[in-house]
This record gives structure tokens, sequence and C-alpha cells, in this order.
């Protein structure tokens, strides 16, 4: 399976954020969205996600693997600056409707918790959850349901060094699976085999491990 982007352009309001955009995105490998503030990496994530029509252009998942009767968004997880929980509603609450909508085909909502490190918080509410154990909570969204393609925007904004370092193992698992990742991020990842898109100069490049 892979994700093929073919010219792609993005204009928000006056201004073109970026135009002619190729990229490709194998099975098992990992792309890193980076650039300047402003330089359009939300923006492109949205566009392969479906949450927003390019000005030119069109993204599709090709090759064994991929369902040709689903589109793009289908098959993909989109983890957004929100985390979009019900903040009065426990966690584990929130979780298990997120596993309901998206096919209840992974773990568990307590494995989810517990691979995490929320083991025991499901029960309290999401409002007093502190910022970094909702960020987790989020993530647990993308272990309750299989979708190949895992869209990530900042995924870990507010993550302690241990969190960081649980979710680059749970990626790099996901990418041994045969997954996909396409991540906006100003910080590394601390996975390997990853490919960098830079806005704002626009350049596909091999990242060293
Ligand atoms: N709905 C919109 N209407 C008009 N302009 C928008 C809209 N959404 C985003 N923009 C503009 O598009 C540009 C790119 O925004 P985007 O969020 O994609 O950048 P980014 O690279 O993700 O930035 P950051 O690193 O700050 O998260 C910004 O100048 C932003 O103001």
């Amino acid at each position: 399976m892979r994700l093929v982007g073919e010219g792609l352009a993005c204009t928000r309001g006056l201004r073109r954020l970026f135009a002619a955009l190729d990229f490709t995105v194998e099975a098992g490998t990992a792309l890193l969205v980076t650039g300047p503030n402003g330089a359009g990496k939300s923006s492109l994530l949205r566009l392969i996600a479906g949450l927003a029509v390019p000005t030119a252009g069109a993204v599709r998942l090709e090759g064994e693997g991929a369902d040709p009767e689903a589109g793009v968004a289908e098959q993909a997880h989109y983890l957004g600056h929100l985390d979009a929980h019900k903040a009065a509603l426990p966690a584990a609450r929130n979780l298990a409707f997120w596993r309901d909508v998206l096919g209840r085909s992974g773990l568990g909502v307590e494995e989810a918790l517990e691979t995490v490190g929320l083991g025991g918080l499901g029960g309290l509410p999401v409002a007093v959850l502190s910022a970094g154990q909702k960020r987790r909570l989020a993530l647990a969204r993308l272990l309750v349901a299989h979708r190949p393609l895992w869209l990530l925007d900042e995924p870990t904004t507010a993550l302690d060094v241990g969190a960081q370092a649980r979710f680059a193992e749970i990626m790099q698992a996901h990418l041994a699976r045969g997954g996909l990742i396409v991540a906006a991020t100003h910080a590394p990842l601390g996975l390997s085999g990853t490919r960098e898109l830079r806005l704002g100069r626009i350049a596909v490049e091999e990242v060293p491990a």
C-alpha cells in the first residue's frame, strides 16, 4: 500500500501555501512534514484527511491492502491539535465511544489505556486530566481501531519524555505491521526510516536514522 499525493495545491485566504506538491509514502514508512509556523503543515494533513479540499491535485491510497471502495479518510486516523473529548465524561467512556464509531478492530479500552500509561485512570472525567494525560487519551484512539494510515498533527505536544519514547515505540510497531504515518512536527519523533517533507522550501529528503 502507498499514499500518493499528486499536484497538490492549497490556498488559504489570499495566500498560496503550496502548489504542485508531489509525495509518496510507502507502507512501513513515515513522512515527517516540517517547516516554520504557518507554512501549511496542518493544512496539508487536513487535505489528506479529507477535511479540506485542495485547490488542485488529489490524494489516494493504492496498492495491496488499500480498499478501492473506501476513500483515504475512511482508511485513516486523523489526530489534530484538538483532542476531541467530551470533558464531562470519563476517559474510558470517551475511548469506548471512539471504539464504537471507528469499528472495534483494535485493542479493548482498558488495554489501550494501559498501553498509553493511563491504566487505572479510565474512570476520571476528562476535565480533570492533565494536558499530557489528555494527549495520551487522544493517542489511545489510534489503538482501539485499526486504520493503516495515521495522520498526526504535532502528536507529542504536552507529552513527557517517557510518554514520547513510549509513543515512538507505538508508531514504530505500527510501521512494522505495514502501517503508514504522516506527521506534522517541529521536533524529532524518534522514528527510524523516515523521510522529511519541508514546507516553505518544498523538498522531500531522506532523514538519517
Ligand atoms: N480557514 C482558514 N482561513 C484562512 N487562513 C487560514 C485558514 N486556516 C489556516 N489558515 C492560514 O494558513 C496558513 C497555514 O496554516 P497551518 O495551520 O496549515 O500552518 P502550520 O504549518 O501547521 O503552522 P504551525 O507550525 O504554527 O502549526 C497560516 O497562515 C494560517 O493563518
